[in-house]
């Protein structure tokens, strides 16, 4: 969950566990996961839920890329969050920043300060931390399918990325890149499933969505939401408005389907169009998107 006030995070995290949500997308540069661990453990001391039936996923920001400084970054989550492990830690993109105080340092233009690191090496600390027990498993974020072969083909590689969280939606399917992971056993987790907050890019007000959502008497959110299910690929959407975190969940998505006739229409509204581009690093030696997939 990112971009809420701190309270509103708290209150959907316990209102998520209520309607039965078990798997919680944090990172560190949400600057939100104390409020989350607020929510988390208010609702493991109640007894609504145990630590081993949720699965909670953090992410490595790009300035902690160095080698050394990936332990403290994970324990400086964990302990946000009140949790001695996480389920699924991942690298949140293939590009390593300067570290500092700042989670964006930028030079004069504005644009963003690399650090000397790879991802291969960053990955190794990351396997560290799977071997130390502090988190279960380990993935990746916003990698394109050459940057994941490079990982898959590292030598001495112990442990495989499970997932690779990528923007998806009807307008970037990402059929290529989907494709890849799955043919390499790697998941695919789509962020922006919504196409984001106002402002963005009204993928629910979509005619051929709106369509599609009268035809099964369903929200355009739970047919953006069902068409990730139906592609075998996890579907993180957010909200902090109790009513449509229940809309978002379980039975309203899993009590339909759509034909591979809709499957094929919103497959068809593809246009290429990235909400998430992270300008500021276009220049970086690992920037994604300059792939074309
Ligand atoms: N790895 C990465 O680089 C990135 C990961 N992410 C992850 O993916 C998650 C989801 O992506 P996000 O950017 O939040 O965008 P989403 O596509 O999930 O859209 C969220 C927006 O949709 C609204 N919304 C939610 N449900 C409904 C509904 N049923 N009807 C109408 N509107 C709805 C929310 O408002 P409201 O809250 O008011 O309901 C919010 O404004 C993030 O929370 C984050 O965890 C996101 C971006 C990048
Ligand atoms: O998950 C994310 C949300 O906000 C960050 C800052 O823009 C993004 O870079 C990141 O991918």
């Amino acid at each position: 969950k990112c971009l809420a006030a701190p309270g509103e995070v708290t209150e959907a995290v316990k209102v998520a566990i209520d309607v039965g949500y078990r798997h919680f997308d944090c990172a560190y540069m949400y600057h939100n996961e104390n409020e989350v661990g607020v929510g988390i453990q208010s609702k493991i001391k109640e007894g609504a839920v145990r630590r081993e039936n949720l699965f909670i996923v953090s992410k490595l920001w790009c300035t902690c890329h160095k080698k050394s400084l990936v332990k403290a970054a994970c324990t400086r989550s964990l302990k946000a969050l009140k949790l001695d492990y996480l389920d699924l830690y991942l690298m949140h993109w293939p590009m390593g920043f300067k570290s500092g105080e700042a989670d964006l340092p930028v030079d004069h233009n504005g644009m963003i300060i690399p650090s000397d690191t790879d991802f291969l090496d960053t990955w190794e600390a990351m396997e560290n931390l799977v071997a130390t027990g502090l988190v279960r498993a380990i993935g990746v974020s916003n990698f394109n399918h050459e940057q994941l072969e490079r990982l898959l083909k590292k030598p001495n590689l112990r442990f495989k990325p499970v997932t690779n969280q990528i923007e998806c939606h009807p307008y970037l399917t990402q059929k290529n890149l989907i494709s890849f992971c799955q043919s390499r056993n790697v998941s695919v987790t789509a962020y922006l499933p919504l196409g984001g907050s106002s402002g963005g890019m009204h993928l629910m007000e979509d005619p051929m969505i709106q369509t599609i959502a009268q035809k099964h008497s369903k929200s355009a959110a739970q047919i953006l939401i069902r068409f990730q299910i139906q592609r075998n690929v996890r579907v993180i959407p957010k909200s902090v408005n109790p009513k449509r975190i229940l809309e978002n969940f379980q039975e309203s998505v899993f009590d339909f389907e759509l034909s591979e006739e809709d499957m094929t229409d919103l497959l068809g509204l593809d246009r290429n169009l990235r909400l998430s581009t992270f300008p500021i690093t276009e220049n970086h030696k690992d920037y994604p998107f300059r792939a074309e997939f």
